[in-house]
């Protein structure tokens, strides 16, 4: 992806969105007359989707664009406050050009959301066009380099083929031609599937700076008249930090897997073939959920690990959590995804294979699941043999998990509507199952991922310490959600207890390979940007350094002593 993926910045939105919408729903000739300057930054535009009243809820944006035949123009307007288009990167000082989602009116009735390239500013003066009222919406968490936005349309008027046209189209006399599928306009599986690659990104910097600070950094005493150790060697700081690194590992592996993904099916796509749509969208939904959620507590986990430098500025940590933790809320909001990824996927799958159906893809556990439904279960009932060793066993034990949560919430819809409930309270009431059910699924995949990139590791030893790595993540997800595996009789007691007992034993077993393992991230100190996690350890000189060039310290008495203090003192 062309865009910067270290610190946000007013073009993201450009590169990121902007470009990509073009490349996905642009005719040849929108092409050529929009993303040519765009790609040159004459045009720089933002993806105005959201609204103050609505962000989720895509059929309730209030925006219109009116198709006016005598004229040829779309007139796009904002009706309501809550209309106000709220929140686009770039929209507030930075973008000449918004590509904005609005309900399409034409011949007297509304065909849906569908996407208009609305210029916004002069292209010399920068001065906002008639009708465009817009401006920064004002300080956020973080993102403070980025010109998050507000629009406001007052009957702005658009030329017809400004409307992006590649699928649906308006005909001169203001005809509406529907798109191949309603499914092309939603977009957004683009970024999305990128986003589970910036998860991995974040735990990588994250977990660099933790281990390596955890390196250098001694404290207190573990043998008496010892000097201090490492706090690395804790087994407490390596219970925080491994599973993160590990996390890394997979995530990076999900990341590519999700990325290549993206694009053969958008390639298949592009030659028509839409087949493979509901699956992109599974994916990239639920992964970006999955992942982001992850990487926002181990980021936190990795911040809270260093100390208080861990909360100074120089340890790039809180920059980290400030930029990344956003992902959980833009893009889609993390429950809802996971929602989707139950509702219009998992569910749908079940009831597939419920009837006999072969499935493919990542659901395909769950034809086997209801094959093995139908054979008789065994007399003993109980969990099966558990190795703590073998990653293919454990894949399986998250396909089962996840095939019975997935079972669980389609049970629980069936329940609440012989309760007598309708088919929207009955799916309401049974969200958290759907969540979860969403969750296992997801993590299902990124272990399968895990364990099927080791058998593209041809160098022995690297291949060794990535099945540790693989081990650390598999039964550590095992332990944080035993309750799952016991619910589903996948697990007994006596089982968790040598799954924690293992865990441990692969803690001590990584310990030697932890800081190789992230100086092979390759991530360089201008990147990491971090005075705990430099390459060369040498913290402490570089931290005093660092406070020595605060602002702060540019006189040795503040002005505040004169303007302040000393008046007070005399008062006193
Ligand atoms: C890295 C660089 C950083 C670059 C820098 C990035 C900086 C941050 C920029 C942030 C930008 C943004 O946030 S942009 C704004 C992001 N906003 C969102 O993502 C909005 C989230 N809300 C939605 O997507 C929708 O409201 C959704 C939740 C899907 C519900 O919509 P609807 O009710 O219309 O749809 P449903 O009835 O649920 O589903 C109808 C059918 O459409 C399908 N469907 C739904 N969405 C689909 C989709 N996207 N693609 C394909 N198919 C889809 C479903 O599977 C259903 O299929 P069938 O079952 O077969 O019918
Ligand atoms: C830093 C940042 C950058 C952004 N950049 C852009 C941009 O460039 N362009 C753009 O168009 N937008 C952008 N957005 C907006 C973003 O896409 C929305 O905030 C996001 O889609 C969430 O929608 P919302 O804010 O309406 O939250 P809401 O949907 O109101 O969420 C509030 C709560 O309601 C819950 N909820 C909502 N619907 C359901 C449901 N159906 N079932 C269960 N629970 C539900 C959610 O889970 C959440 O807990 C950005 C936002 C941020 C924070």
């Amino acid at each position: 992806s062309c865009v910067h993926p270290d610190r946000p910045e007013p073009l993201d939105l450009h590169l990121g969105m902007f470009l990509p919408t073009l490349l996905n729903q642009a005719t040849p000739e929108q092409m050529e007359r929009f993303f040519t300057p765009a790609w040159n930054l004459r045009i720089i535009g933002t993806y105005a989707q959201t609204e103050m009243g609505h962000g989720t809820h895509l059929r309730g944006l209030e925006t219109t664009a009116t198709f006016d035949p005598s004229t040829q123009e779309f007139v796009l307007h904002s009706p309501t406050i809550s209309s106000i288009k709220w929140w686009p990167g770039g929209l507030g000082k930075t973008s000449n050009h918004a590509i904005v989602l609005a309900q399409l009116h034409t011949q007297g009735r509304c065909h849906g959301l569908h996407a208009f390239i609305v210029p916004i500013r002069d292209m010399d003066t920068h001065v906002p066009l008639p009708g465009v009222v817009v401006g920064d919406i004002g300080p956020k968490f973080g993102f403070s380099e980025v010109d998050n936005g507000f629009l406001k349309l007052e009957h702005v008027r658009i030329p017809l083929d400004n409307m992006l046209m590649k699928f649906a189209k308006v005909e001169p006399d203001g005809t509406y031609v529907k798109p191949p599928s309603a499914k092309l306009t939603y977009g957004m599986v683009f970024i999305r599937s990128m986003i589970v690659g910036q998860s991995a990104l974040a735990l990588a910097k994250s977990c660099t700076i933790a281990i390596r600070y955890s390196a250098v950094r001694h404290q207190s005493e573990l043998r008496p008249g010892e000097p201090e150790p490492q706090i690395l060697n804790y087994q407490t700081q390596q219970h925080k930090l491994f599973p993160v690194l590990a996390a890394a590992y997979a995530f990076t592996f999900v990341g590519q897997y999700m990325k290549d993904t993206y694009r053969r099916i958008s390639g298949d796509i592009h030659a028509g073939d839409y087949s493979q749509l509901p699956e992109l969208h599974a994916l990239s939904a639920g992964l970006k959920a999955f992942t982001t959620w992850a990487a926002n507590a181990a980021i936190e986990v990795c911040r809270m690990s260093c100390g208080g430098h861990g909360y100074s500025r120089s340890s790039a940590l809180p920059d980290i959590y400030v930029e990344f933790t956003p992902t959980c809320t833009y893009e889609g909001e993390n429950t809802v995804m996971m929602l989707q990824t139950a509702s219009r996927y998992l569910v749908k799958s079940y009831r597939q294979a419920s009837v006999g159906q072969r499935l493919q893809g990542s659901v395909s556990y769950l034809s086997e699941a209801a094959a093995q439904r139908l054979r008789p279960r065994p007399v003993s009932g109980g969990a099966a043999p558990l190795s703590t060793q073998d990653l293919l066993s454990l894949v399986h034990l998250y396909q089962r998990r996840a095939a019975s949560l997935v079972e669980l919430a389609a049970k629980s819809i069936q329940q609440e509507l012989q309760r007598g409930r309708s088919q929207e309270e009955a799916w309401n009431h049974s969200s958290i199952d759907l969540v979860r059910a969403s969750d296992a699924h997801c993590h299902f995949v990124v272990v399968k991922l895990f364990v099927d990139k080791l058998e593209q590791v041809d160098d022995a030893a690297v291949k060794a310490v990535l099945s540790t790595l693989a081990l650390l993540y598999a039964l550590k997800g095992l332990a944080d959600n035993s309750g799952d595996f016991l619910q589903a009789g996948l697990l007994t007691v006596p089982q968790a207890t040598r799954v924690s007992a293992r865990i441990k034993e692969l803690l001590e077993e990584l310990r030697p390979d932890a800081v190789a393992l992230v100086d092979a991230f390759d991530l360089n100190d201008r990147k990491l940007n971090s005075v705990l996690g430099r390459y060369d350890g040498n913290v402490y000189e570089h931290l005093y350094e660092w406070a020595r060039q605060s602002p702060l310290n540019a006189t040795e008495v503040h002005e505040s002593f004169h303007k302040y203090l000393k008046p007070l003192r005399s008062r006193l």
